[in-house]
C-alpha cells in the first residue's frame, strides 16, 4: 500500500474530526474521499501526509510511519494551492524543481505562456493548473489533492482530470477529497465520510448499493412538485421528471398523495444515482450517530 490510515482518530479538544477511520490507497488507482464540508477529509489528509499526529490509530507512507523522507515520494495539492502568488510560474517551478533535486528543467511546455506571470495573477483554472504541474514535476508515487477543481469551468476542470488519469495510469497512486458528485464518479474507489467516519466505501456501484429513488412522471409536474415539497418529500426535478428519495415501500403513499389531489401520475422504483445515495449515506450517518441532530435529504416527509 501506498497509503494507509488504520482506525485513525483525530480529536481537536473535545471534538472528534476523524473517527477510527481506516483507508488505503494503492498504486494506479484514483482513491476518492466524498463528504460534505467539515467531513474531516482534509485533517485525515494532514494525518497521512504526517502533519498531524493521529488521537489515535496511525498512519502509514510507503509502508512507514509519514517522515520528510517520506513525504519526498507525495505530490500534494492543498485546497490553497500551495504556490508563491507573488512569484512567477517560473520562479513557482524553479524553487520546488531545486527543492526535489531537479534544478534546471523546463516548465512544461503547455504553460509557458504563463511563465513569466505572476501566479497570483492567473486565472484559477490555470493555477491549478501550475499547482499540479509542480506537485507531479518529481514524479510522486502518490499524488494527493485536496478539492482538485474547485472554482474550476467543466473544460478546465475535464484537463485537470486527464492529468489525475495520466498519473495513475503511470503508476501513482491518487487521492482525491471532494464534494462534487461528477469527480467523485471518476474516481475508481470511494471512501465516504460523514461527521469524521466512514459510513460506505467501495466502487460507485458499490456505493450506491441496492438503494433506489421513485421517479414520478406527471403532466402537471410542477404541480407535482409542490404536493410533494409540500409533504416534506426532497423532491427533485430532473427536467420534468421527478425523483423523490425514499424507499420502495413509499411508492404507494407517494402515488397515492398525487392521485387524490386529482393528478394522473406514473411512479417508478428506479437504481439512485450517485449523489442521491450520498444524501441517504449522510442522512443514515447521522441518524446513527446524532439521532436529534440527524436531518438530511431523505425521508424528511410528515
Ligand atoms: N486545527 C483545528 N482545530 C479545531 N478544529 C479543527 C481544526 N482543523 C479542522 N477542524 C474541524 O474539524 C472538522 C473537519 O475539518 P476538515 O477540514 O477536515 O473537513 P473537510 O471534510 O476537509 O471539509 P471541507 O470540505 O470544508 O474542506 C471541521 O469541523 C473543522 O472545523
Amino acid at each position: 500500500m501506498l497509503a494507509q490510515a488504520q482506525e485513525v482518530s483525530v480529536r481537536f479538544g473535545s471534538f472528534t474530526a476523524v473517527r477510527a477511520v481506516n483507508m488505503t490507497v494503492g498504486p494506479g488507482e484514483v482513491v476518492g474521499l466524498l463528504g460534505a464540508n467539515g467531513a474531516g477529509k482534509t485533517t485525515l489528509i494532514r494525518v497521512l501526509l504526517g502533519l498531524l499526529r493521529p488521537s489515535a490509530g496511525r498512519a502509514r507512507l510507503f509502508g512507514s510511519r509519514p517522515s520528510l523522507e517520506t513525504r519526498r515520494s507525495v505530490g500534494y495539492v492543498p485546497q490553497t494551492l500551495g504556490l508563491y502568488s507573488d512569484l512567477t510560474v517560473r520562479e513557482n517551478w524553479s524553487f520546488a524543481a531545486s527543492a526535489f533535486g531537479r534544478a534546471g528543467t523546463r516548465v512544461p511546455a503547455d504553460l509557458r505562456p504563463w511563465e513569466d506571470d505572476l501566479v497570483g495573477g492567473l486565472s484559477l483554472g490555470v493555477a491549478r493548473r501550475v499547482a499540479f504541474a509542480v506537485a507531479l514535476s518529481h514524479e510522486p508515487k502518490l499524488f494527493v489533492l485536496d478539492e482538485p477543481t474547485s472554482g474550476v469551468g467543466p473544460l478546465g476542470a475535464a484537463r485537470l482530470w486527464q492529468e489525475i488519469r495520466q498519473a495513475a495510469e503511470q503508476g501513482a497512486g491518487v487521492l482525491v477529497t471532494t464534494h462534487n458528485m461528477e469527480e467523485a464518479e471518476q474516481c475508481d474507489r470511494l471512501y465516504v465520510m460523514v461527521a469524521g467516519r466512514v459510513e460506505a466505501e467501495g466502487a460507485v456501484a458499490e456505493v450506491i448499493g441496492d438503494r433506489t429513488v421513485l421517479e414520478v412522471r406527471c403532466a402537471d409536474w410542477m404541480r407535482a412538485y409542490q404536493a410533494l415539497d409540500d409533504h416534506g418529500f426532497a423532491v427533485q426535478a430532473h427536467g420534468s421528471v421527478l425523483r423523490v428519495p425514499v424507499p420502495p415501500g413509499e411508492r404507494d403513499t407517494v402515488t397515492g398523495l398525487l392521485e387524490r389531489a386529482g393528478m394522473d401520475v406514473t411512479v417508478r422504483v428506479r437504481p439512485a444515482g450517485l449523489e442521491e445515495a450520498f444524501m441517504a449515506i449522510l442522512g443514515d450517518g447521522r441518524a446513527a450517530h446524532d439521532p436529534h441532530g440527524a436531518q438530511a435529504g431523505g425521508s424528511a416527509h410528515a
